[in-house]
């Protein structure tokens, strides 16, 4: 039929349907104030559902949709509860305590003890449990409990009862009861299977409009669940998992409004129906008979009153006819509301059962959600645990490479941080061969010709990732500087292939701002704000050289006039502090922004020249070298420091570099000179007696940092791009080797004023008799410390005045041992324990142990110091011999010779008038920190800022540096 056709439909279609109409009210559901309405709903339900049950509710009159307070108030006393309960089952609870007759008009629970009305509740509460339904705490009665929970309660109890009702027997089973694997998936298969068996229930009943409503005529049970299933599953697909329920119960909610449409209009559609059923099959009848009577009349020869009398006849058959036929519409009729009364009332059973299905999934959807909430709830405190630990784990992590570096500090490793430069404007960046990098490790993959990739992680102290700023890069050196303040020899270089940051590491960008200032500045400024801050216990004076190698040959980047820029000065060593000095101009400084004055200046005369590689690229290695000496005000001892700040020229491959004429000649020496660095850092990871140093004025300008006693940083740079694969692996396999070199535990250069006096004598004598060994002229000497108890006239070497020399010579010396021996005494056991060296000892004032193997420390040093001092004697000599051409002006020279000069009884003038002379004082020169060479004050180097300003006048001075970066 056609009433019929019109409403068939399936489940499937029904909610689709809903989901069509309301999907969008269902999706963008205002959750909250969903909830809200929701939790009032249900609230509302549950307390009508009690006032229809006991008649009143908490003993008062309460309105139709009482607030959370006036719900929990009303059932308080437990009163309401038990009551409904032993309703619903009698004698669930045994004995409720009522209360008196006067609490009526007080709010419920007012008038009983609370003890009383805590037995009604754990009365109702026990036997709640005992049935399986879902239970509360007697505290959700209470101000701030959870009243959803007791809603859920008493909503499971209303649909107990409507299955008691309906019939149900056997033992009513709470679906909510089951522990959900997967909250999500069992939701769905839950709810689907409500409706599954809701479907194969009305399936399996008599009813054809039922099947017909639910589609199932054509649609297969499983086909309907499933697609059923999906439908559901696809609304619920991008939803938050606390939102399903809401958005679930909501569509149920729909899904019923709309059957319970589609019934009604079926059944007034079914209505109409009937009626016109039985009026056209009466019309039908009485259309078929009278015909068939008005032609037998027509045929007959009678009169008129056979003709009335026929007539009537015909009248009283047409009526009988029509009374007949109008019983047997009403007869039609009849039987056709009956069956319609009956499918009705089956409608509404079935309405019943689904809406109590509706319920009991309600209750079990927000028993899920409570459980759920739970389960986010213990999730939330694993997972702050979690957090913890791994926060514990990065403690400690950050913890063993404190004590790494510790431990490589104490066995004198060189650290070696590694830094990545980010990819370029222009360059592409959809490759990198940097896989990952933590704090101390880096992996590098390398892009198989033969599609496997392979892999290789190398460890340094500290790894830098391209994103990592100036100043991060910067703290991890900070200690260092103090050191240098403390009297330790610092060096800090970089490394690493052309193009790939070095520059930017040392000094910054072309552009440099408070941001972008690298090591070089940062670590300037530090200086002076430490020096700063010690003003009143030491007072320092820095001054500083800045100096390139640039073919082979030392260049002084300071000298304001061009010439000077171009000479090819020579390197000494500083007995005082071991270290290797260029000749060059070395400049006081009494601020930050003296020494951005000057460092601007030195980038401004570097040599840089544009390659395929890098277009400003460095073409020399630059030094900033910045000598300290620290004046001790209480005692007056010396510290002095020394720290050098390398850029490295870049090792490049003429090839890739392209790389013609000038720039070829300049990267040959480049290369030159960093493989003799690697040959020195090999040699000196192998352990090697002898260190190739002398190859390269670089190596010999890094001798002491590289094998001394100084705390060596090197910072190594790596390009992220695939084309440098080659050189990055190189270079952090060069970088693995500097980091196992042992320079040994790192010594402070630090004198007692005492000491420091019997040193100078000391070697003001031996230059003496050496300069007199090797001189048969008749001078005369002196000491400028104490001319009249050191003369001496020099009559040939076997002369009495020789001899007396020697003896006084001899007398300083132990004079000098047993001073520093008993200031070695109060050194730390440290210095005992560190120092293996081993020479003959030169004397002993007793011959207890302790004092025998403090002496031998002693003598060891102080012979180790004299030995270096031969050995640089000899060293300078050769390398004077090297290098020194004797046509050459000799800057340092030159300024040794005006102090020389001043000295009494004729000695300078002596020396002056003397080549021999003249590098004996070059070699007692030496032994001050700062050589007074010409020291010139930088056009630009005044500044206004004081030291306290240190770090403003970075930031000032930096915006006034020159406009070239390098
Ligand atoms: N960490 C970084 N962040 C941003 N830019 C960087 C970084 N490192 C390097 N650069 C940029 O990369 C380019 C090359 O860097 P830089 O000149 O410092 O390399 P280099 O190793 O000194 O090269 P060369 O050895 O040829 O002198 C420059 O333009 C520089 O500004």
């Amino acid at each position: 039929m056609e009433a019929e056709g019109t409403m068939q439909s399936s489940l499937v279609s029904v909610v689709e349907d809903v989901l069509q109409q309301h999907g969008k009210s269902l999706n963008d559901i205002d959750l909250a104030s969903r909830k809200a309405h929701e939790a009032a709903l249900r609230r509302n339900e549950a307390a009508a559902w009690l006032r229809k049950m006991v008649g009143f509710f908490g003993g008062r009159d309460l309105p139709d949709q009482p607030s959370e307070e006036e719900f929990r108030l009303g059932l308080r006393s437990g009163i309401v509860l038990c009551n409904v309960l032993n309703k619903v089952k009698p004698g669930a609870v045994p004995k409720v305590v009522e209360a008196p007759a006067d609490s009526i008009v007080v709010p419920d629970g007012a008038a009983l003890s609370v003890f009383q009305y805590f037995e009604n509740v754990r009365n109702f509460l026990v036997s709640v449990e005992e049935m399986g339904l879902p239970s509360f705490e007697a505290s959700d009665l209470e101000k701030g409990g959870k009243s959803s929970r007791i809603v859920d309660c008493i909503l499971a109890l209303k649909s107990y009862c409507n299955w008691k009702q309906a019939g149900g027997s056997g033992s009513w089973k709470f679906g909510g009861n089951q522990k959900p694997t997967s909250l999500t998936k069992q939701f769905i298969r839950r709810n689907a299977d409500l409706f599954t068996s809701s479907l194969l229930r009305n399936s399996s009943a008599e009813e054809r409009s039922i099947d017909s409503l639910l589609g199932e005529e054509s649609t297969s049970g499983d086909d309907e669940v499933g697609s059923l299933t999906s439908v559901v599953r696809e609304l619920l697909q991008d939803k938050k998992q606390e939102d399903i329920p809401i958005i679930v119960g909501s569509m149920l909610s729909k899904v019923m409004e709309e059957f319970e449409q589609r019934l009604t209009l079926q059944k007034e559609q079914s209505k109409t129906t009937s009626k016109d059923m039985a009026i056209s099959d009466s019309a039908k009848s009485l259309v078929e008979v009278v015909p068939h009577i008005v032609s037998n009349e027509d045929k007959s020869p009678t009169s008129k009153g056979v003709a009335a009398s026929k007539e009537e006849a015909v009248e009283t058959l047409r009526g009988e006819k029509l009374c007949s036929d109008k019983d047997e519409a009403h007869i039609t009729l009849k039987s056709q509301s009956d069956r319609l009364q009956m499918l009705t009332e089956k409608y509404q059973r079935d309405i019943q059962e689904l809406k109590n299905i509706l319920d009991a999934a309600k209750a079990d959807v927000h028993f899920l959600k409570r459980q759920y909430q739970e389960e986010v709830s213990n999730l939330g405190e694993h997972l702050h645990g979690l957090t913890h630990a791994a926060q514990g784990y990065k403690k400690l992590l950050e913890e063993n490479r404190k004590l790494y570096n510790l431990v490589q500090d104490l066995k004198g490793n060189i650290r070696v941080y590694c830094r990545v430069r980010p990819f370029l404007p222009g360059e592409a960046n959809s490759v990198t061969t940097v896989g990952s990098l933590d704090d101390g490790n880096i992996t590098i993959i390398s892009p198989s010709k033969y599609g496997k990739k392979s892999r290789k992680t190398f460890t340094f102290n500290k790894v830098f990732g391209s994103s990592a700023a100036q100043v991060e890069v910067f703290s991890d050196t900070q200690p260092l500087i103090r050191s240098v303040l403390d009297g330790y020899n610092v060096c800090i270089f970089a490394y690493g292939q052309t193009g790939s940051g070095k520059t930017y590491t040392m000094s910054g960008p072309n552009d440099i701002t408070d941001e972008s200032a690298g090591v070089n500045y940062r670590a300037l400024g530090d200086l002076f704000l430490i020096s700063e801050q010690r003003k009143d216990l030491i007072a320092y004076d820095v001054s500083v050289q800045i100096i390139e190698i640039y073919n082979e040959q030392v260049r002084d980047l300071l000298a304001t006039d061009g010439s000077n820029k171009r000479y090819p000065f020579k390197i000494r060593n500083n007995s005082h502090n071991g270290i290797n000095v260029p000749d060059a101009n070395i400049v006081p400084v009494a601020s930050t922004s003296d020494v951005i004055g000057l460092m601007n200046l030195g980038n401004k005369n570097r040599a840089i020249g544009s390659t395929a590689m890098n277009d400003r690229s460095s073409r020399s290695h630059s030094c900033v070298m910045v000598h300290v000496q620290g004046r001790d005000l209480t005692s007056g001892s010396l510290i002095r420091g020394c720290m050098h700040l390398v850029d490295l020229a870049g090792s490049e491959r003429v090839d890739k570099s392209e790389a013609v004429g000038d720039r070829l000649k300049e990267a040959q020496h480049i290369n030159k000179s960093l493989s003799a660095l690697g040959d020195v850092i090999s040699s000196l990871s192998q352990k090697n007696a002898h260190v190739p140093y002398r190859n390269s004025k670089l190596t010999q300008l890094l001798q002491d940092s590289l094998g001394g006693h100084a705390k060596t940083l090197m910072f190594v740079h790596i390009s992220p791009e695939p084309d440098s694969l080659g050189e990055t692996i190189s270079t952090l396999k060069f970088a693995e080797r500097v980091s196992n070199v042992e320079l040994g535990t790192a010594k402070v250069n630090k004198d007692s004023s005492e000491v420091r006096e019997l040193k100078e004598q000391i070697s003001t004598l031996k230059v003496a008799l050496a300069r007199k060994d090797g001189d048969s002229g008749h001078h005369q000497y002196s000491i400028s410390k104490n001319p009249e108890r050191f003369r001496a006239k020099s009559s040939g070497s076997t002369s009495p005045s020789r001899s007396r020399c020697m003896d006084e010579v001899e007398s300083i010396e132990d004079r000098s041992n047993s001073t520093i021996l008993s200031k070695t005494r109060s050194l730390d056991s440290h210095y005992l324990l560190t120092n293996s060296q081993s020479s003959p000892p030169i004397g002993s004032p007793n011959d207890d142990w302790v004092d025998k193997a403090m002496m031998n420390k002693v003598n060891n040093r102080w012979g180790e110091d004299n030995r270096q001092s031969s050995e640089i004697f000899g060293d300078i000599d050769d390398l004077d011999a090297a290098t020194t051409d004797s046509s050459e002006p000799d800057s340092i020279l030159q300024t040794n010779l005006s102090r020389i000069s001043s000295l009494p009884n004729g000695l300078g003038t002596e020396m002056k008038s003397k080549k021999t002379g003249l590098k004996l004082a070059n070699g007692q020169d030496r032994r001050s920190l700062i050589p007074t060479p010409t020291k010139k004050r930088i056009p630009n180097g005044t500044s206004p800022f004081s030291q306290k300003a240190v770090k403003s006048s970075i930031s000032l001075d930096l915006k006034r540096k020159p406009g070239s970066g390098k």
